[in-house]
């Protein structure tokens, strides 16, 4: 995907709606779009914002070349003016958003456009599209992280990811969400993580003995040596010919230094208490047992509450395909149009759902922390001409209910605003940090969650309020249109 132009990574209606707009509609009509999601995945109290490089990277590449006008032109539904328009296209408008890796919620707006109408069509497919895949892959690298409680988790999807693109940018975002290094080497190459792992099945079957297999390995990867007990019987033949090995590695002087033993399949609880023991009693503490096989974050909580001596954990296929919850379903949706007189007019979506109503005009959110534990109290959406002050008191309501409300005193909380300026006037003003940078300030997002937020099972959900203003305008549209 990093190679190639994706300006025709769109959905078709994008582009007759332009051509619409280009003919009957000021196309330079300027108008906000917001991009955000109603439901965490996983039903889970939050999410980790992820794919904003590749984003930033679509928008500055974003022109139709020659090839693309032919095709679009062969397809017999466009107009050569409008073909010439989309000749020079580019795009001109701003973005703001929430950095990558930040813990985020139902309802508020992760990117947000400010751009002529055509342009800010256009984009609408591309930019759901990355960041729904990678914010759902890293919330769920997140959540397997959480219930791995500190012990090291290992993306080992790429095998069962939907095609090439999936497997890349899913290790990215798996990588964003707290994994300490992914299997796939596309991804290591072209986003400087670490890559690891052990060996497969075949490379014991191939030698004509489980012993001279590990032996083998073990001469040539003494620094980084987990071998792979399951393949005949993981007890009586895999754990000791792995202690034999690691005694012959002792007696020739070579250091063991990251070594131990991985279980792909039985009982990985009993297994891994069992190798325990086998290993310690061998002399050899300080082993690895690490485990693989369809796990999951449920699977991994489980296991650790049975007390499983697994300190290694390499995550595959309920990963990368987030396979209990496959799509994020973040939606993009037109917030407000400038008027005449330069002012934005706020414009709302309704449902019958009042979950799907959506929050007009031009927004900005403030996330509010807890000031003595730093952990956040609530997130507040409001009108981007509006600010609040960490030495006023702020009072909070919640939209669904506004009689409900908590008055917060000054001085005991603090405030950040979440969307940076990510391209002004069509110039890009943000510089993505690295991944593994990424991936040290979302530990630390994840730190500022309670872990009632972060548990599975009926977590705490933050609230996400709306400002007075917020709430007035909304209401006033609401009014109006009934
Ligand atoms: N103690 C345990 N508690 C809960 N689930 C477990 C436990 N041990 C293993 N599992 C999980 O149970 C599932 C089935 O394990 P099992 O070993 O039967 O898999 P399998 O794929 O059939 O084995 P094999 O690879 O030998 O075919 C896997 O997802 C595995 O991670
Ligand atoms: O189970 P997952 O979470 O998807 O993790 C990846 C799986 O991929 C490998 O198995 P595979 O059978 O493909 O190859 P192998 O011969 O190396 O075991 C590995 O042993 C894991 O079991
Ligand atoms: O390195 C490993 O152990 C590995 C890599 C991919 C899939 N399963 C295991």
């Amino acid at each position: 995907m990093d190679r190639q132009n994706l300006t025709l990574l769109t959905d078709l209606y994008e582009l007759t709606m332009m051509q619409g707009y280009f003919k009957h509609k000021d196309r330079n009509e300027t108008v906000i779009f917001d991009a955000f999601y109603r439901n965490n995945p996983c039903d889970g109290g939050y999410a980790i914002a992820a794919g904003l490089e590749q984003l930033v990277k679509y928008i500055k590449d974003l022109h139709f070349s020659d090839h693309d006008i032919r095709y679009l032109s062969d397809l017999g539904i466009f107009d050569a003016d409008f073909l010439d328009y989309l000749a020079d296209f580019r795009f001109s408008g701003d973005i703001y958003a929430i950095p990558e890796g930040t813990v985020i919620f139902p309802r508020e707006p992760l990117v947000k456009v400010i751009a002529p109408i055509m342009e800010a069509q256009l984009v609408e497919t591309a930019i759901l599209n990355i960041i729904n895949h990678q914010s759902l892959i890293a919330t769920k690298a997140a959540r397997v992280c959480y219930a791995a409680k500190g012990d090291g988790i290992m993306e080992f999807g790429l095998r069962r990811a939907q095609g090439p693109d999936a497997g890349i940018y899913g290790a990215r975002a798996a990588m964003i969400g707290g994994c300490i290094g992914t299997s796939n080497v596309l991804c290591g190459q072209l986003f400087d993580v670490p890559v690891k792992g052990t060996h497969a099945h075949s490379w014991i079957m191939s030698f004509p003995d489980e012993y001279t297999a590990f032996k083998t390995y073990a001469d040539l990867y003494p620094t980084a040596c987990i071998l792979l007990v399951d393949t005949y019987d993981t007890l009586k033949s895999g754990v000791p010919n792995a202690i034999r090995v690691f005694q012959e590695m002792r007696a020739a002087g070579v250091p063991l230094t990251f070594y131990g033993i991985r279980l792909d399949s039985g009982d990985l609880a009993y297994l891994s208490k069992k190798a325990r023991r086998m290993l310690d009693e061998a002399g050899f503490p300080d082993a690895v047992i690490s485990a693989s096989n369809d796990l999951d974050e449920y699977l991994i909580e489980s296991l650790k509450a049975q007390g499983a001596a697994i300190t290694s954990w390499g995550v595959g296929t309920n990963l990368i395909t987030a396979k209990d919850n496959p799509a994020f379903g973040g939606v993009y949706k037109l917030a407000a149009v400038m008027g005449e007189d330069g002012s934005f007019i706020p414009k709302i979506k309704l449902s019958e759902n009042s979950e799907k109503v959506t929050n007009p005009g031009n927004k900005k959110i403030y996330r509010v922390y807890e000031k003595e534990t730093g952990k956040i109290k609530a997130d507040l959406i409001c009108l981007v001409d509006e600010s609040f002050r960490e030495d006023k008191p702020l009072l909070l309501f919640d939209p669904s209910e506004p009689w409900k409300k908590t008055k917060l005193p000054a001085g005991s909380f603090t405030l950040r605003e979440l969307l940076v300026p990510v391209f002004k006037d069509g110039k890009c003003c943000y510089e993505s940090p690295r991944v593994m940078d990424i991936r040290s300030y979302c530990m630390k997002e994840q730190d500022t969650l309670w872990d009632e937020t972060k548990r599975f099972v009926n977590p705490h959900q933050v609230y996400v309020d709306l400002s007075r203003k917020l709430y007035d305008t909304k209401i006033e549209l609401l009014d109006q249109m009934s």
